[in-house]
């Protein structure tokens, strides 16, 4: 039976078109938020999700993270990183110039991946956060002409757009990681080369030790584990708690891994793995 995957929808996101690209023939549903996309798989409504994690100019999708670590912990079995250009739509019907946008819709990352072209180029319009890119460029549709949204071709081709000014983010190198998130493996099947394997583990430090952080890198590397990322994020249990994710550049193990965890373990840390899985480095 076909899988079906779940996207941050609606048609003409970003996540769409990493969907698009990573797979092929499976059953496509839009969610019009993050957290409702990975309760349909946590409910066993749909196999597969798709969702932004983290972007090059922005970085982390906060809501992605704190939801996987709060509230769903959904094991992560795959990577898709796809490049973002971002593109400034408006109704096909308008004619006017950049000075006559009154408003600019989009998601929170998009606007952020382009503060400086706003900044200079549109300094007197109001921004409009939307649940997502897509989202952006259906309510201009049916807005009047003064507003604009930014999003990228697709959601200009879905919803009858026009681009008024392409390539508007501010730094050329932009990407974005998805997270493909899956109870049952077997599901998932993404036929492209693989570029890199990764685990990603969260890690919790216990409270007030000294010199905790620098002893969970030790363990890392003296092992040779080379980290990709490291971030922290607040534990949401009062000033000063915080958790990191860390990515490690292989995959899991039987030795080192369960030897990093044991030693972190022993140091008084909770360590979870979120998932081990290969990354998939596509064109859009
Ligand atoms: O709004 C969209 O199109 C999305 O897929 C979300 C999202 C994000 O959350 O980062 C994805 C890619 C871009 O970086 C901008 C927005």
């Amino acid at each position: 039976m076909l899988a079906t995957i779940g996207y941050l929808g609606p048609k003409g996101t970003f996540t769409k078109l990493a969907v698009d690209a990573a797979f092929n023939g499976e059953h496509k549903e839009s969610y019009a938020t993050i957290p409702e996309c990975i309760d349909a798989v946590e409910h066993e409504e749909i196999d597969i999700a798709v969702v932004p994690l983290e972007n090059a100019i922005e970085g982390t999708v906060q809501l992605t993270v704190d939801y996987l670590v709060h509230q769903v912990r959904l094991p992560i079995v795959a990577e898709i990183v796809v490049p973002i250009q971002q593109h400034l739509l408006v109704q096909p019907t308008f004619q006017g110039s950049l000075g006559d946008i009154t408003e600019v819709h989009s998601h929170s990352h998009a606007i952020a991946q382009c503060h400086q072209y706003l900044h200079q180029s549109l300094p007197e319009a109001k921004i409009q956060y939307t649940t997502s890119t897509g989202k952006a460029a259906e309510i201009v549709s049916k807005s009047d002409l003064s507003i604009a949204a930014i999003g990228n071709k697709l959601a200009a081709e879905v919803y009858g757009l026009k681009l008024l000014q392409e390539n508007i983010h501010d730094y050329s190198n932009n990407h974005t990681r998805f997270v493909v998130l899956c109870k049952d493996e077997t599901k998932l099947k993404i036929k492209h080369p693989v570029s890199i394997e990764k685990t990603s583990m969260l890690i919790s430090l216990p409270s007030d030790q000294a010199g905790a952080l620098h002893q969970v890198l030790s363990a890392f590397a003296w092992r040779k584990m080379s980290l990709s990322k490291i971030e922290s994020r607040p534990m949401k249990t009062g000033l000063g708690n915080y958790f990191f994710i860390i990515d490690v550049d292989q995959p899991y193990d039987d030795v080192l891994f369960p030897g990093v965890k044991g030693e972190l373990e022993a140091l008084g840390c909770n360590v979870t793995i979120m998932g081990t899985y290969p990354v998939y480095k596509l064109t859009i």
